[in-house]
């Protein structure tokens, strides 16, 4: 199911802009719970092959298709099988809120260094999670990250409520930050996230209209973007793949979709619509 509300004037009229001048658009998508469902072990979290394929797609039509994602941009290629699908040759991946970059065209890949300090959070885990009385909290080790996941814990949110303070005060005491997102807490170098990698991505592309799909807290910074390009008059649509587990991004959405199905959905509708006007053009 693709669940629609009314859509606002704005939101309209970004979709026709996209559609009139698809080569001056930005399509940003986030990775996990927008493109992936969610399941237990992030390691298995492939990419819906609807979403994909429509992305190859829309990849014939517009200007730029960017993935924005906090997983290393490498895991996402791997799990989106972004180098296998035709159509997506001049992917953008930023990986790990902006700190990793990856094209398709050159196959190139850079990345900010690893903050030291990551390695030092991680040492301090284990004595944590015995003090708190937690086992089974699965880590994932992301370079210039480490991602504490406690969706497999029998009481996931009690757990995630008691990590929140003490991994915020650990990341603090090492100059990180600590990113919430749904049954995760990430500590990851501070000054970089989806909103500015975003902007750098537009600076870079030039692209003039920009979509945004997301659907966590980590998103939001990238949201807040768009809405600052709306204010300053660029066709901006922002869309949120919603859950029961997170709803903050629903509210501030033009279009709010049923999960990474209903993205999938909408994606193959936005090809299919690019396809007719392109066939219409010629
Ligand atoms: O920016 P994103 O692409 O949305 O990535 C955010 C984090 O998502 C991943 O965790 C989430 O998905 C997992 C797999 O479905 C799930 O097990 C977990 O509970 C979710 O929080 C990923 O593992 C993190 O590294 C990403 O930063």
């Amino acid at each position: 199911m693709c669940s629609y509300g009314p859509m606002s004037e704005a939101a309209a009229q970004a979709l026709r802009a996209v559609k009139s001048q698809p080569k001056a658009t930005l399509l940003a998508v986030d990775f996990d719970g927008t493109l992936s469902p969610i399941v237990d072990d992030p390691a298995q979290a492939y990419a819906h092959p609807d979403a994909i394929a429509a992305l190859g797609r829309l990849g014939h039509h517009l200007g730029t298709i960017a993935i924005i994602t906090g997983r290393p941009a490498m895991t996402a290629v791997k799990l989106g099988h972004f180098k296998e699908m035709t159509g997506l040759e001049s992917l953008v991946v930023l990986g790990q809120y902006g700190a990793e970059r990856w094209e398709a065209a050159t196959d190139h890949f850079e990345a900010a260094p690893e903050p030291k300090e990551i390695s030092e959070v991680e040492d301090e885990l284990p004595a944590l999670f015995a003090e708190l009385g937690l086992t089974g909290v699965r880590i994932e080790h992301k370079g210039r990250a480490i991602g504490v996941h406690t969706r497999e814990l029998d009481d996931s949110q009690g757990a995630f409520d008691a990590l929140l303070k003490p991994l915020r005060e650990l990341a603090s005491k090492y100059g990180l930050h600590l990113e919430p997102g749904k049954n995760v807490l990430e500590i990851r170098g501070s000054g970089i996230d989806k909103g500015d990698a975003l902007r750098r991505l537009l600076a870079d592309t030039g692209a003039s209209q920009v979509i945004f799909a997301g659907d966590d807290l980590g998103d939001l910074p990238a949201f807040e973007v768009v809405r600052e390009l709306r204010d300053e008059g660029h066709p901006t649509l922002l869309v949120c793949s919603a859950s029961e587990e997170q709803d903050a991004l629903a509210k501030i959405s033009d279009l709010v979709l049923d999960g990474p199905q209903g993205v999938a959905e909408w994606l193959t509708e936005l090809a299919d619509s690019l396809d007719t006007a392109g066939a219409g053009s010629r």
